[in-house]
C-alpha cells in the first residue's frame, strides 16, 4: 500500500504499519505503514525546492488549482464518504456531507486570490515609499485530527496553497485513509505541480519528526491540548510559527426565559452530533432552576429520538471512533454516577446496543456538579451534564471555570444578558439561540488552551502569509 507521496511519487510507508478499525465490527479495515524518518525529510525537502515556483504563480492560477481540488473530491464523492464512514463509524449521509463540504471550502478559499492585500504606509524620507507586502510563509505541516479528517485537511490545505505555500501532510493515524484517497486522486489528476502537496503517514512520532524539520516555517495542527502543547515546545527549537485548533468544553447556558425546544433541539444537536465528538460540542449544559426539569425533559426526548447504528443503515449517530475513546467515555458516565450523577437516558453497554463494535447512545445527565470530572474534563462523547444554576452571575462563573477557551452557547431573549455574556464568555466563539456551526467567513479559534491561531475567513487565509516590508527610494 503506498501511503507516501514525496515530490509526485508514491512510495510504500518504510516503517511498520498501523491498523485503521471499523468501529462499528471491530475489524482491521487495512494496515496503513508509517513513514521513515528519510521519507519525512525527503518529503519535506520535496515541498521546500517546490515552494518559490508555485509562489510565483499568479495567484488565480493556485485559486484554480484548489477548483481542480473542489472537482476532484466531488467526483469522486461516493468513494469518499464511504471510506469516511468506514473509519469514523459515521453514517454514510453525514459522511457524504463532510466531502460536500470540503470541496465548498476549497471553492471559497479559491475566491480568496485577489482580495489579499498589502498596503501602503507613509514614509519619513522624501521620494520614498514603504509598501508592507504579503507572502507565503513557506513550507506549511499539518497534522489532522481523527473526528472529520477530510474537512480538517482541507481546512488547512486550502488556504496554505492559495497563498502561495507547499505542504506536507501527516493525517492521523486513527482515521488516514478519506485523506490518502483524497491526495491520491488529486495527484492523479495533476491538480498541483509535483512537491506542492507531500504525505507522510503514521503516528506522533511521524508528527514529532516532521514538525521538527528545520525546513518547516510553519505547523499547523488540530488535536488534543496535551499534544499542541508538545509541538509548540517542540517548535520553540526551529522558531516555527504554530496554528493550534485544540479541544474545549463548550458551556451552554439556558436562561429562565429561554425558548426551550429551540435551546433543547440545538443542545441536541450540540451535545451528541457525531457521537459528540465534536470540539465545539455542548459539555456543560447550565440551565436556569426555574426551567430546569421543563428542559432536561425535553432534551432526553430529543436524546431518545436519535438513533443510533452502522453507517448504512437510516440513522443519527454511528459509534465512537476507537476502544480507547469508547473506554473513555464509558468511564465518564461510570465515574459521573459514582460522583452523584443521575443517569436520565443513555449510556453504554445497553442491551439494545450490538454486542462488538463501541457504542454510546447520546446520554443525558442530571445532577451534575462542578466538583465533578465530567465538568472538568473534555469527554469528546455522546453525553450532556446538566447543572442547575440560580443566578445569571453564577452561569458566568462555572461557564467560565475552564482552562479551555473554544465555544459556548447562550440560550436567552434578554438582550443586555446576551449582550453581558458576549462580552463576559472567555471563548473565541459564541453561539446566541442557535446551536454549533462555523461559517466559511468566520473565524474558528480557540481563546485559552483551546488554541492559537485559527481557520477560515479572512483571518485564516492571512495567517498562512507573513508581511514584507519594502522600503523604496525613488528619488
Ligand atoms: N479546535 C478544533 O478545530 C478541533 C477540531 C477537531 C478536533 N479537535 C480536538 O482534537 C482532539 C481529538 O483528536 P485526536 O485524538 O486525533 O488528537 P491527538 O492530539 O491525539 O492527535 C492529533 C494529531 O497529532 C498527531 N500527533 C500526536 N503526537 C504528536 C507529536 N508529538 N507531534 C506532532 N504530531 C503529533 C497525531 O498523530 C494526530 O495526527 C480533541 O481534543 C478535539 O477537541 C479540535
Amino acid at each position: 500500500m503506498t501511503t507516501v507521496l514525496i515530490n509526485g511519487a508514491w512510495e510504500v510507508g518504510e516503517n511498520a504499519g498501523l491498523p485503521v478499525v471499523d468501529p462499528a465490527t471491530e475489524r482491521e479495515i487495512c494496515s496503513v505503514p508509517s513513514a521513515s524518518e528519510d521519507q519525512v525529510r525527503r518529503a519535506v525537502e520535496a515541498a521546500a525546492a517546490a515552494q518559490p515556483a508555485w509562489a510565483a504563480l499568479e495567484p488565480w492560477r493556485r485559486a484554480d488549482a484548489l477548483r481542480a481540488m473542489a472537482a476532484c473530491l466531488s467526483q469522486n464523492r461516493q468513494e469518499l464518504a464511504e471510506l469516511i464512514s468506514a473509519e469514523v463509524g459515521k453514517p454514510l449521509r453525514k459522511a457524504g456531507e463532510d466531502v460536500d463540504n470540503a470541496a465548498v471550502y476549497l471553492d471559497y478559499m479559491a475566491q480568496w486570490d485577489r482580495r489579499i492585500e498589502g498596503e501602503i504606509v507613509p514614509a519619513d524620507n522624501r521620494d520614498e515609499t514603504i509598501l508592507l507586502t504579503r507572502v507565503p510563509v513557506g513550507v506549511v505541516a499539518a497534522i489532522t485530527a481523527w473526528n472529520y479528517p477530510l474537512d480538517l485537511f482541507i481546512r488547512k490545505a486550502a488556504p496554505a496553497l492559495l497563498t502561495g505555500n507547499t505542504m506536507v501532510v501527516k493525517p492521523t493515524e486513527v482515521t488516514p485513509l478519506a485523506t490518502i484517497r483524497a491526495i491520491e486522486l488529486i495527484s492523479e489528476q495533476k491538480c498541483v505541480p509535483d512537491g506542492v502537496l507531500n504525505l507522510v503517514t503514521g503516528g506522533g512520532a511521524v508528527g514529532a519528526r516532521l514538525c521538527a524539520h528545520p525546513l518547516v516555517n510553519m505547523i499547523t495542527m488540530t488535536g488534543h491540548r496535551d499534544t499542541g502543547k508538545r509541538i509548540m515546545a517542540g517548535a520553540a527549537m526551529t522558531l516555527a510559527r504554530v496554528s493550534l485548533e485544540l479541544g474545549g468544553s463548550a458551556p451552554a447556558i439556558v436562561w429562565k426565559d429561554a425558548d426551550l425546544d429551540l435551546a433543547a433541539d440545538a443542545i441536541a444537536f450540540a451535545s451528541f452530533e457525531n457521537s459528540g465528538q465534536v470540539c465545539t460540542s455542548s459539555e456543560r449544559i447550565l440551565v436556569h432552576r426555574d426551567v430546569h426539569d421543563d428542559f432536561v425533559e425535553r432534551l432526553v426526548e430529543r436524546a431518545n429520538r436519535l438513533k443510533v447504528g452502522g453507517a448504512r443503515e437510516n440513522v443519527d449517530l454511528g459509534p465512537l471512533v476507537n476502544r480507547v475513546q469508547f473506554q473513555k467515555v464509558s468511564e465518564a458516565i461510570d465515574v459521573a454516577r459514582a460522583e452523584g450523577g443521575t443517569l436520565r437516558c443513555g449510556g453504554h453497554g445497553l442491551p439494545s446496543l450490538p454486542a462488538t463494535g463501541y457504542w454510546v447512545r447520546p446520554t443525558v445527565m442530571t445532577d451534575v456538579t462542578p466538583e465533578m470530572s465530567i465538568f472538568k474534563d473534555e469527554t469528546f462523547g455522546p453525553i450532556a451534564p446538566v447543572i442547575r444554576i440560580d443566578s445569571f452571575e453564577e452561569a458566568i462563573r462555572l461557564a467560565n471555570a475552564t482552562r479551555y477557551g473554544l465555544s459556548a452557547f447562550l440560550f436567552s431573549n434578554d438582550y443586555r444578558l446576551i449582550m453581558r455574556a458576549q462580552s463576559e464568555l472567555r471563548f473565541g466563539e459564541i453561539y446566541v439561540n442557535r446551536t454549533m456551526g462555523e461559517a466559511l467567513q468566520g473565524f474558528h479559534n480557540g481563546h485559552q488552551e483551546s488554541g492559537i491561531g485559527g481557520e477560515d475567513g479572512k483571518h485564516g487565509v492571512l495567517k498562512y502569509t507573513q508581511i514584507r516590508t519594502v522600503y523604496h527610494r525613488y528619488g
